[in-house]
C-alpha cells in the first residue's frame, strides 16, 4: 500500500540520525505516514524503533533530518502542539489514584474546566469498556483492563497521532489477542493515525496497515503484510515475514544461471537469470508451505524425516536432505502416519523460488 498522491501525510520523517554517544541509533531514517493509517515499526530489539517513536513525540532532538507532522516542520520544535501521545512499553499507572483520577490527570494537568474533564473521562472510559470500572484502583484490574487505562490517558488528549511502543509485551497471550482486537476497533471507528513498534511478527502482521521492517537504525522495505510476504526485498525480510520462516538453501548459480547447485543437488529455476555472474554464490527461498512430498512416479529429493510438530489443523515436518534442513506445512490429515527417521522424497516447486544474491542479501528474482 504505496502511499498515493491524494493521501494527506500525518507524519513525514526524512534522514533522520541520531546517536547516543558511539551508539548510531538511527541512521537516514525515512518514511511517510498517511493520515489514519495503522503504521507499524518492526523489527527485533536495539533497531530503533523507541528512538523513532521518541523523535516523533518531541522527546529526543535528532542531530540530522527533519521530521513533520500534518506538513509543518517540527524538528527542532518543543513537544506541546504536536498532537502526538505516546503510550510507554512500561506503561505506569498512579497507584493511589482511582481509574478516573488517572484517566483525568492529563486534563487536570492542562488546566481543562471540571464539566469537561468529567464529560471526556466518561467518554473515554465507555470507549474503553471501563465505564463499570471508574472507581477501582489500578492494582484491582486485570492487566489488560490496565493497559487500557493506560491507552485512554493518551487517548483522552484527543491526540491527532498516537504512538504505541510495544504496548502488549507485558500481557499474557490471551489478552494480547484480546488487546489486538481492541486496538484494531478503536483504529477504525476513530480513525485515529496510529505509529505501533513491535517485534512481534504476528502483531505486526495482524494489525499493521503498512509495515516498515527495521534494521540498524533504517527501514529496510516498507509494504503491508501481503507486500512483504510476496516481495521481500532481501534476505532479512524475506526470513522475517511468515511464519515458519522461509527455507534458505546456500549454494553458487550454475553456469548458464537457470540453477542453483547446492549441497542438496541442483534447483533448476523457471527461467534463467538476468544480471547475474555465472558462479555467484546465492541463496534459494522457499516457504515451508511450497514444499512437499513427491507422488507416485514423482522423482523428488532423497530426504530422511526428522522432526514433527503438530500444532492442531497443520503440521510442520522438518525433513533432511544433503545435510540441509527443510521446513514444511502440511495440513493434519497429510501428516498422520508419519515417522521421524522415515525416508521420503520432497519436492521444492521453482515457481516459487525466491532468489537472492549472497554478498548483498538483495533479492535477485
Ligand atoms: N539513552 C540511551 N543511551 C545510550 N544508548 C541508547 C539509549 N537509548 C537507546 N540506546 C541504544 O540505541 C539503540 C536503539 O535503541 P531503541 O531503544 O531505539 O531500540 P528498540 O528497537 O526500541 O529496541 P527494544 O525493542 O529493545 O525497545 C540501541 O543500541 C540502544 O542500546
Amino acid at each position: 500500500m504505496a502511499m498515493g498522491q491524494s493521501e494527506k501525510s500525518a507524519l513525514r520523517l526524512t534522514n533522520v540520525s541520531k546517536s547516543y554517544g558511539r551508539v548510531r541509533a538511527l541512521e537516514n531514517l525515512s518514511f511517510r505516514v498517511a493520515e489514519g493509517r495503522f503504521f507499524v515499526l518492526f523489527g527485533p530489539s536495539s533497531v530503533g524503533k523507541t528512538t523513532t517513536l521518541r523523535t516523533i513525540a518531541g522527546l529526543i532532538a535528532p542531530e540530522r533530518g527533519h521530521v513533520e507532522i500534518f506538513g509543518k516542520d517540527w524538528t527542532h520544535e518543543p513537544i506541546a502542539g504536536r498532537g502526538v501521545s505516546m503510550v510507554f512499553q512500561s506503561f505506569a499507572l498512579y497507584p493511589h489514584l482511582t481509574v478516573y483520577d488517572n484517566l483525568a490527570y492529563p486534563l487536570i494537568e492542562e488546566k481543562r474546566p471540571r464539566e469537561e474533564i468529567d464529560r471526556r473521562v466518561k467518554e473515554t472510559a465507555t470507549m474503553l469498556r471501563l465505564d463499570t470500572k471508574i472507581n477501582r484502583k489500578p492494582n484491582t484490574l486485570s492487566g489488560g483492563e490496565q493497559q487500557r487505562v493506560a491507552l485512554g490517558r493518551s487517548l483522552i488528549r484527543r491526540p491527532r497521532i498516537l504512538l504505541l511502543d510495544e504496548p502488549l509485551t507485558n500481557l499474557d497471550a490471551k489478552l494480547r489477542h484480546d488487546m489486538r482486537a481492541e486496538l484494531k476497533r478503536l483504529h477504525r471507528q476513530f480513525g485515529l493515525t496510529i505509529v505501533y513498534a513491535t517485534p512481534d511478527e504476528l502483531e505486526a502482521l495482524s494489525m499493521g496497515e503498512e509495515i516498515a521492517v527495521m534494521r540498524d537504525g533504517g527501514v529496510v522495505q516498507i509494504g503491508t503484510p501481503d507486500e512483504l510476504f510476496e516481495a521481500p526485498c532481501d534476505l532479512y525480510v524475506a526470513s522475517k515475514i511468515g511464519s515458519p520462516h522461509m527455507n534458505m538453501i546456500k549454494g553458487k548459480l550454475a553456469t548458464d544461471n537457470a540453477a542453483l547447485e547446492s549441497a542438496i543437488g541442483p534447483l533448476p529455476f523457471v527461467k534463467k537469470l538476468q544480471a547475474a555472474e555465472a558462479g555467484e554464490a546465492a541463496v534459494v527461498g522457499i516457504r515451508p508451505s511450497d514444499v512437499r512430498f513427491a507422488g507416485k512416479g514423482e522423482q523428488g529429493l532423497k530426504a530422511n524425516i526428522a522432526m514433527l510438530e503438530p500444532l492442531g489443523d497443520v503440521t510442520i515436518v522438518s525433513v533432511e536432505t544433503g545435510g540441509e534442513t527443510l521446513r514444511m506445512v502440511l495440513p493434519e490429515s497429510a501428516a498422520s502416519g508419519l515417522q521421524p527417521g522415515q525416508q521420503a522424497a520432497v519436492i521444492l516447486d521453482p515457481s516459487k523460488f525466491y532468489i537472492f544474491r549472497a554478498s548483498s542479501g538483495r533479492t535477485m528474482a
